[in-house]
């Protein structure tokens, strides 16, 4: 697949000061990765369907939310390239959380050179979560865990009623058939835009019966 950044923004309500914003990450990126190995080194050859545009779809799943929170961030994805859009957006902002102090290093210089609206957390999720679990509208966690530990992570904020979006490869189903065995929750399964075998799970927890 070439890697035209027109052809994979095509279908995205994209601005333009927005697409300058992503372009200074992807230039950052590309920079940093000479020295700092910050992404599999394959993907940065489609950079902007694999990574730019595959984080870009989550926003669509949630248009009206406002406070974000993206676990095990790595090189800001989905999170960055969401905070990117939020920064156009008056209130609208992504926590970050990130355990490697190198990734989060370049998280902070991506979000200062892009005007990301993000706040890094360079810790553990177990740690931060507790402290968030009021006012995050949706939470988010690319290529982290298995679905029944992000579940157990992500619990809390779930509960008090944060939408979880979780992008998941061909084993979704059979995640979904783990998760369910221990826990009840809703999900409805989206077919990615990026890769018609991927999916982003759309989880929320059922509500108490009054
Ligand atoms: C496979 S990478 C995925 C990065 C990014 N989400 C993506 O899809 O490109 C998983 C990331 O989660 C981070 N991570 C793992 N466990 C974590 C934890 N308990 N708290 C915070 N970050 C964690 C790792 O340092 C790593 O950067």
């Amino acid at each position: 697949m070439s890697d035209d950044p027109d052809h994979a923004l095509r279908g995205f309500d994209v601005s333009r000061e927005t697409r300058e914003r992503l372009e200074i990450l992807v230039a950052e990126l590309r920079r940093w990765q000479q020295i700092k190995n910050l992404v599999g080194p394959e993907t940065l050859k489609e950079v902007w369907h694999r990574h730019i545009a595959d984080s870009l779809q989550l926003a669509a799943l949630a248009p009206d939310a406002r406070t974000w929170i993206d676990l095990g961030s790595g090189a800001g994805f989905p999170g960055l390239v969401l905070g990117i859009q939020a920064a156009e957006r008056a209130g609208h902002m992504v926590h970050l959380v990130e355990s490697n102090g190198r990734k989060c290093a370049f998280l902070r210089h991506a979000a200062r050179a892009t005007g990301a609206a993000v706040r890094v957390h360079d810790a553990r999720l177990e740690d931060v979560v507790p402290s968030l679990v009021a006012g995050v509208d949706v939470v988010t966690a690319r290529a982290l865990a298995p679905l029944p530990q992000l579940l157990a992570w992500t619990e809390p904020l779930l509960k008090n009623g944060a939408l979880g979006l979780f992008p998941k490869g061909e084993g979704a189903a059979a995640e979904l058939t783990e998760a369910a065995k221990s826990l009840r929750f809703n999900a409805e399964t989206v077919v990615s835009r990026t890769d018609p075998r991927a999916s982003i799970l759309r989880i929320t927890w059922p509500r108490d019966p009054a």
